[in-house]
């Protein structure tokens, strides 16, 4: 049940893959036609949906000749290179009988990291959500290389929704929500309807994909909602397949897992959102405890006298992490010296002219629940 009167007007979509395809690597255009009904309810009542979905492998595996979901990595590109466009038919031929134009957005980890084209995926997500038109986004998967993959399109979704502004973001999955433990181990496994906070009973709870063609399982779910959350953004869980499911999960009706914040919770900006979620830090730099009270506690920029240590080579301007005397991490922030810079003695004034790091670009882990990022 959703308590929050927060209004609710864009909304991100993800569907997994076993929510579009059948068990034998074809698209199910019964499960399709359900979901674009579902969408276009929620475009008829007004909504903006931007549509994260997964089963580009899921749908081209058979094609290629392949008997059950491949390993691979070429094959599954191979495969990702049939279904996607299968997929982009069927979804553009179903929205275009209701009257709606979809749209195809591939990207990748890299188009993330880089600001610009952040910005430039940003300003195309825009524009179309502002003409009515649902774009349907998937990772670009032919080009990525497993070390450079968002690798799952739950926390994929959970960065959409935060670059785009998301109000809200509904995963459709094979199961009507997160239980308490994992259900394919335990059938006594209770669904658990409201979280505010994840714990790490629940992080624990969270396993692996128990079917055929998902990937992410409801661990990345829980990532994806963690992203989501400091982002200010509440989140569902539920069936793919149930009836209404998409208005009654903006309507707080829905049965499944509603993951809504506390009121007072902190949230980050669009800038430490990128800091935090895409920038891939460059090197590391340890902090005296001075600093760390600067920067912390008193919520002040953080200067070159503060920095003890430095670790690993990065121009001025990278995202660095910030360890404690101890090496406990203790955040991240936008460097403004190279490591280079930061090595040459400098004389008192000078040092302090410009903060190391300023305090608006720190995103403290003591705060947000940062995923691990590669
Ligand atoms: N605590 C849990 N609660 C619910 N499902 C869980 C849990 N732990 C693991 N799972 C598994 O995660 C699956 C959903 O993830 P996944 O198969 O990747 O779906 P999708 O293809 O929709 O992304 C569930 O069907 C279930 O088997
Ligand atoms: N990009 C991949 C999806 C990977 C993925 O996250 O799948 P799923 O766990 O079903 O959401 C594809 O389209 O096959």
């Amino acid at each position: 049940m959703l308590n929050s009167d927060k209004q609710i007007k864009r909304v991100v979509i993800k569907i997994g893959s076993s929510s579009l395809t059948s068990m034998h690597g074809e698209i199910s255009r019964r499960k399709l036609e359900n979901l674009a009904e579902q969408i276009v309810e929620l475009k008829d009542a007004g909504y903006e949906t931007a549509v994260v979905s997964s089963g580009a492998v899921a749908a081209g595996y058979r094609k290629l000749g392949c008997l059950e979901r491949p390993t691979s990595l070429p094959e599954k590109q191979a495969a990702a290179s049939i279904g996607q466009g299968l997929l982009m038919e069927s979804y553009s031929e179903l929205f275009l009988s209701h009257g709606y134009v979809a749209s195809q957005i591939l990207i990748t980890r890299s188009d993330f990291s880089d600001e610009t084209r952040f910005e430039n995926v940003k300003n195309t997500m825009n524009v179309l959500l502002d003409r009515g038109i649902i774009p349907i986004i998937n990772e670009n998967d032919t080009v990525t290389v497993d070390r450079l993959k968002f690798g799952d399109n739950d926390t994929l979704a959970a960065k959409v929704a935060g670059l785009i502004d998301a109000d809200f973001l509904i995963i459709l999955s094979d199961i009507d929500g997160l239980y308490d433990s994992n259900p394919n181990d335990n059938p006594d496994a209770k669904l658990l309807e409201n979280v505010h906070c994840i714990t790490p009973e629940i992080e624990e709870a969270a396993g692996d994909s128990g079917s055929a063609v998902g990937t992410g399982g409801m661990k990345s779910k829980i990532e994806a909602v963690k992203i989501a959350m400091a982002a200010g953004i509440d989140s569902f869980l539920g069936k793919a397949g149930c009836e209404h499911i998409l208005m009654n999960a903006v309507n707080g009706t829905a049965r499944g897992t509603y993951f809504e914040q506390e009121p007072d919770a902190l949230n980050l900006d669009d800038k430490q959102q990128w800091i935090a979620f895409h920038s891939g830090p460059e090197g590391k730099v340890t902090i005296s405890s001075h600093g760390k009270n600067a920067i912390i506690e008193k919520h002040e920029d953080l200067y070159r006298s503060d920095i003890q240590e430095v670790i690993g080579e990065f121009g001025d301007g990278a995202v660095v992490r910030i360890l404690d005397e101890t090496g406990i991490e203790l955040g991240l922030g936008r460097i403004n010296y190279s490591h280079e810079q930061l090595s040459e003695s400098g004389t008192e004034g000078e040092q302090d002219l410009v903060p190391a790091i300023a305090h608006e670009t720190f995103v403290c882990a003591l705060d947000f629940q940062l995923p691990a990022i590669g």
